[in-house]
């Protein structure tokens, strides 16, 4: 039978059974970190369960992990902490612990690590799941009982999502990335518009994005409001899967591309030669702008908005000062990521007035850099290189700014208070961020050259 999309078809390869409004599907991969999984492990034991499956569930322990050798960890961190390490022992179930090469942000793990596959079936208790999506599996974020439920049964029942297709095309300018494509979607559609859909993106740019870079689109599929992001698998994703089992990878892309008619309830374009660089000028990620144009006029319902981030309307973005540059995060962690803002970095100093940190998405890609002499770069301009971590995109580990201060930040949340209390955060890409950590000031990383 003719699949309507990739999607579809999927979710009919892992459909159990249909109920009035829910699908029952079977899970491939159960992916757990140390916030949003002990609260499930104790209502398994309450209720004298088992993990169904441990060999498709896998641990990490990233969001509250310290990125720098000399912080004590709270007591309630580290009973998180300990709470993982012990259920993976009791249920036996892989922990990419801290101490271990595979360890990092459970969203850069499992696409470094090959833990998700093309035509799987991926869930975990982040949000920030549809990341994975890049390489062609559907991936979504779970709540605490649904993890529970995952854990117990390997099965979860879903309604199914309406279909979207976001067509990427055209050629990126030099400077501006994934992450000003992901933003450019938010300003022009809103942080509303996939609420109810997965999201299909379509890739005919001119010279195909890579999995890193389908990685940070997916991974803001979820601002865009939509639980699942993906793209469908082509030559880009069977490459990725380069010494990792590729020619099994490639029969399944094949077969997973057979017969779609690729029908989808709604569909929307982006030509991404005519982008610019971009970044968050508010509390949202559509309140967001290109780095040359000045902060919107305010409507009545965003007063506030302004209020907050010290902006005013009518002024340029350019030149605001910042006391803080963060580059992480599973939006902007990864090598690629680290590598791009070394080569703006390259030759500058960190402005004496701000503090710059770079924290690696794993442990692999701290070594990737340190193997190329990327920490040094940082270290020299005058940049903190940390262990990694979600640090400062969530601020649950400690590291955040004070009250007031503005950071410029390769996370994908400016949420009041997401950096710390009454914390200023711009979104940007890593070259941004990088060029502004020197100036001092939001910063065009063309007007560093
Ligand atoms: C702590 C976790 C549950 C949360 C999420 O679901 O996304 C975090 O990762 C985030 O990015 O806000
Ligand atoms: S890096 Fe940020 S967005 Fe990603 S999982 Fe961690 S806290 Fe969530």
């Amino acid at each position: 039978m003719m699949a309507r999309n990739y999607f579809s078809k999927l979710w009919n390869q892992h459909l159990i059974s249909e109920r009035e409004n829910e699908d029952l599907l079977y899970i491939d991969l159960h992916l757990l970190h140390e916030v949003s999984s002990p609260q499930a492990f104790s209502g398994l034991e309450d209720k004298k369960r088992t993990v169904r499956r441990p060999s498709r569930t896998v641990g990490t322990i990233d969001h509250i992990v310290p990125t720098n050798d000399d912080k004590d960890i709270d007591e309630k961190s580290y009973k998180l902490i300990k709470t993982m390490r012990d259920n993976s022992i009791k249920y036996d179930f892989k922990l990419l612990d801290t101490n271990s090469y595979e360890h990092g942000i459970v969203h850069v793990i499992a696409l470094e690590q090959r833990l998700v596959k093309p035509g799987m079936t991926v869930v975990c208790g982040d949000s920030h799941t549809c990341t994975l999506g890049a390489i062609g599996c559907i991936s979504w974020g779970i709540g605490t009982s649904q993890v529970e439920h995952v854990l117990a049964t390997q099965t979860l029942a879903m309604q199914k999502p309406k279909q979207l297709q976001i067509e990427i095309s055209g050629k990126l300018n030099k400077h501006v990335t994934a992450k000003d494509i992901a933003l450019e979607i938010l300003e022009k559609h809103g942080s509303r518009f996939g609420e109810g859909y997965a999201i299909e993106f379509f890739d005919q740019t001119d010279s195909k994005l890579s999995i890193d870079e389908r990685a940070t689109i997916c991974n803001m599929g979820i601002e865009m409001g939509a639980r699942y992001a993906y793209f469908k698998p082509d030559m880009t994703t069977i490459q990725f899967y380069k010494s990792h089992n590729m020619n099994k990878v490639r029969d399944v892309v094949n077969s997973l591309n057979e017969r779609l008619i690729n029908d989808f309830d709604q569909k929307i374009s982006i030509n991404v030669s005519d982008i610019s660089c971009k970044v968050s000028w508010g509390t949202n990620p559509e309140d967001t702008i290109s780095i040359n144009d000045t902060i919107p006029q305010m409507t009545l319902s965003n007063t506030q908005k302004y209020d907050y981030m010290g902006i005013e309307p009518d002024t340029l973005i350019k030149g605001l000062k910042i006391d803080l540059a963060f580059i992480g995060s599973c939006t902007n962690g990864r090598y690629s990521d680290i590598k791009a803002a070394a080569e703006i970095i390259k030759g500058h100093k960190v402005n004496n007035d701000v503090t710059a940190i770079v924290v690696p998405g794993s442990e692999k890609v701290k070594r990737d850099c340190e193997n190329e002499g990327l920490d040094s770069i940082f270290i020299e301009a005058g940049f903190e290189w940390r262990k990694p971590g979600c640090s400062m995109c969530v601020s649950i580990n400690g590291d955040m700014g004070k009250p007031g201060q503005r950071i410029v930040s390769t996370s994908n949340r400016n949420f009041e208070g997401r950096q710390g209390p009454r914390v200023k955060t711009h979104l940007a890409s890593p070259q941004v961020v990088a060029a502004s950590a020197v100036k001092g000031e939001i910063c065009n990383p063309a007007d560093l050259e």
